[in-house]
This record gives structure tokens, sequence and C-alpha cells, in this order.
């Protein structure tokens, strides 16, 4: 897979351990999202994002709201006055779901 047809899935309805992908599954598809890891010790992913004001952040979480709202699929987020720590994991698998990877590259695609 690539980043772009990650980036062209939309977010479904995933629900209990049968969607949580392993191992191999999350390294291969982290593989395909620049500055996103592994939150050490946690089934979740993340990046910071960095900007040069309050302004430009805001924008930022403003266009990733849009995506969580349209995706129904939800971040937890830090916002600083600079920088936005964004955090993808899918309650409803108690990991990572391939939903967590789509609004990931949903996410990259704003910079593109
Ligand atoms: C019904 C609705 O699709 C679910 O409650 C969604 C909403 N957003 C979600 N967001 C995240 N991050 N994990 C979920 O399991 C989740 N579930």
């Amino acid at each position: 897979m690539t980043l772009a047809e990650l980036q062209a899935q939309h977010c479904r309805p995933r629900k209990g351990p049968d969607h949580a992908l392993d191992d191999a599954a999350i390294a291969a598809h982290l593989k395909l999202l620049p500055g996103w890891e592994l939150t050490p010790g946690t089934r979740e992913i993340r990046k910071t994002f960095r900007f040069d004001d309050f302004h430009r952040t805001m924008a930022f979480i403003n266009a990733l709201a849009w995506i969580a709202h349209a995706e129904d699929h939800h971040p937890d987020l830090e916002i600083g006055y600079a920088r936005a720590l964004v955090r993808f994991s899918t309650h409803d698998v108690g990991g990572l779901s391939l939903n967590d990877f789509v609004c990931a590259a949903r996410v990259e695609g704003l910079f593109s």
C-alpha cells in the first residue's frame, strides 16, 4: 500500500478485537506515515506537529477536527502555542485499527 492509497480510504465502524492490527501490520502502515511513531508501551500512534504561532496551530486543529467529524474517528490532542500532539487509537478495538492509519494519512494530506 502507498500513502496515497491509505489517504483515499475512509474510516468504517470497526468494533471488537478482530479489527485490531497486529505488530506486523502496524509496522507496515507506520512506514507510510512520515514522523508518526508508536507511543512507547502503548497501542497508539502519535506525531507532534509544529507551527509558527497559535493561529497556525489552531488552523491545523480545525482542519483536523473537520477530518475527525467527517470520518467519525477522533484523536486525542494536546495543544500548545506552536505545537499540536496528535494521538490516534481505536477505543472500540482496544488498540490500533486501520481507522487510525486512515485518519493519520488524511491529516498528512493537509500538507501535500
Ligand atoms: C459510533 C462511532 O463510530 C464510534 O463511537 C467511534 C467514534 N470515534 C472513535 N474514535 C476513536 N479514536 N476510537 C473509536 O473507537 C471511535 N469510535
